[in-house]
């Protein structure tokens, strides 16, 4: 099986390369821009039978998680682009400016076989503490986390038509900006044990 093991940075996912460098590995640096660019390039060029994209993520409150779990995203979104106004954010298809799906459900058996929570995910461009901005953010999307490239993976791979699954391990609540409180080891250390969890059982 052809795998193409995505992150954003070297440090989430070196664990597991170093330990099985058989893959192929795109490192395609933080944020939506540029993990559309780096991914839609790498899919141009060669055939994947599957996708995964590793990194850590926030958690929502009231989503029930904890520092460390690993979730596989069942969908995602591009949260943070739209309006915001009166305290409430508005998607592009609310305001009219996008017929695409708000959600971008991943459709691949793939994610039914793994054993961590399926959890509804945002990807956003701007990490912030201001409390009623991600209010507003949650009481629109009500995701359980989100990171800064998921969506890119699931709009891609969909239009690529390439196979895909999202794992992400928790590192911090969203909004907590004191890395002190982050478990940014931890986060990373269970995540590569699932990826290679999940690589070994195909
Ligand atoms: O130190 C900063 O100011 C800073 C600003 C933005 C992001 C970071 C990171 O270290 C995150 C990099 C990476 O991790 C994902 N991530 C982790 N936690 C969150 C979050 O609460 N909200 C969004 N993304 C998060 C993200 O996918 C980045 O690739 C540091």
């Amino acid at each position: 099986m052809k795998i193409l093991l995505v992150s954003a940075t070297q440090l989430e996912i070196q664990d597991y390369v170093l330990s099985a460098p058989h893959h192929d590995i795109l490192i395609t640096g933080v944020g939506l821009h540029a993990a559309t660019y780096e991914l839609s390039e790498q899919l141009h060029g060669h055939r994947y039978d599957l996708v995964i994209q590793a990194g850590v993520a926030g958690a929502f409150e009231g989503s029930g998680l904890k520092m460390g779990d690993v979730v596989a995203v069942k969908q995602d979104a591009f949260g943070d682009i739209g309006s915001y106004e009166a305290n409430q954010f508005h998607s592009l298809q609310q305001l009219g400016l996008s017929t695409e799906k708000e959600w971008l459900v991943n459709p691949h058996n793939i994610i039914n076989k793994l054993q961590m929570p399926h959890v509804k995910s945002i990807t956003i461009n701007t990490v912030t503490d201001y409390t009623p901005y991600v209010q507003a953010l949650q009481q629109k999307w009500q995701a359980d986390i989100e990171s800064m490239e998921g969506a890119a993976l699931h709009y891609v791979c969909t239009k690529k038509n390439v196979p895909f699954v999202q794992l992400r391990a928790i590192s911090n609540v969203v909004g907590e900006r004191d890395k002190t409180k982050w478990m940014l080891g931890t986060a990373i250390a269970n995540l590569n044990a699932a990826v290679k969890a999940l690589i070994d059982s195909l």
